[in-house]
């Protein structure tokens, strides 16, 4: 198996749906990889079944050649594979330093035995991690904001704190289904710079988007979804200008665009 994360002949099938059809995708370390698509071509279904949410009844996920098919979500995690959701799952009480802290959870080695016994290397591990969400944080812009409840902050701030969250738990693919949506354009404008600044860091993204400024913006490639086979693969101008793809997907928008609730 290849570099990069990679999922190959991904089959899922809800009863008599066939959500996902044999899918290939690779996510390329240091590149956004965009995934498009109407609504019900099986994008969160890819998601989930690389992440460990839904089980595929085919098809295989590795990530730089190691084999995580089926494995459980912070599994993929401790794989360096994190995700966003499209509604940000996080308690509104957290504060923003707890709810990024969180994200790492899954990577740590100490035993809660040990963590409840304060055993120095537990304490030792604490305050790594902790460390390593404060400068987190400080990259995206969130450190003024640590001791504030996640339920007061916006929209645009809130996604910003899960992409912290997949940071800091070392991620090395990041998974961000449809991180536009809902935002205001100061706010696309900015995840959209922290979006870079993650790939440049190294960091393969693959973007779940409806949002196509963001998508052509952002991505070196894209797939685009349709019926749980990818239609079409290529860079953003070579997609956007498929005539099966303005047939099936471009054609749509508008109706999806109406779906959520209006773009910015
Ligand atoms: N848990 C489930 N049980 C039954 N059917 C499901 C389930 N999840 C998804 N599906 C079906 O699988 C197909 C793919 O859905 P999926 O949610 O992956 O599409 P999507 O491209 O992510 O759509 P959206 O843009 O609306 O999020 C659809 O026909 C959907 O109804």
């Amino acid at each position: 198996m290849s570099g990069g994360l990679v999922a190959k002949g991904m089959e899922v099938s809800f009863g008599g749906v066939r959500a996902l059809r044999g899918v290939d995708i690779v996510v390329s370390p240091g590149a956004v990889m965009g995934l498009i698509g109407r609504n019900g071509s099986g994008k969160s279904t890819l998601f989930n079944c690389i992440t460990g949410f839904v089980r595929p009844s085919g098809g295989r996920v590795s990530v730089d050649g190691k084999d995580i098919t089926g494995m459980r979500p912070h599994q993929v995690v401790a794989k360096g594979v994190g995700r966003t959701f499209q509604t940000p799952r996080l308690e509104a009480r957290t504060s923003v330093l707890t709810a990024v802290t969180c994200g790492l959870y899954a990577s740590v080695r100490s035993s809660l035995v040990g963590a409840l016994f304060g055993s120095p290397w537990a304490m030792r591990e604490e305050r790594l991690l902790r460390e390593r969400a404060e400068a987190e944080m400080e990259r995206l812009g969130l450190a003024h904001l640590r001791h504030v409840e996640v339920g007061k902050l916006s929209l645009g701030l809130l996604r910003l704190v899960e992409v912290a969250r997949c940071l800091v738990s070392g991620a090395r693919f990041i998974m961000l289904d449809e991180p536009a949506a809902g935002l205001t354009s100061v706010e696309k404008d900015r995840l959209a710079t922290e979006v870079r600044a993650v790939a440049a860091r190294g960091l393969g993204v693959l973007l779940v988007e409806h949002n196509i400024d963001m998508v052509r913006q952002l991505c070196r490639s894209v797939a685009v979804l349709e019926t749980g086979n990818v239609l079409c693969q290529g860079t953003p101008d070579e997609v956007l200008r498929n005539d099966d793809v303005i047939r099936s997907y471009l054609g749509a928008l508008g109706d999806i665009e109406d779906a959520a609730g209006g773009w910015q």
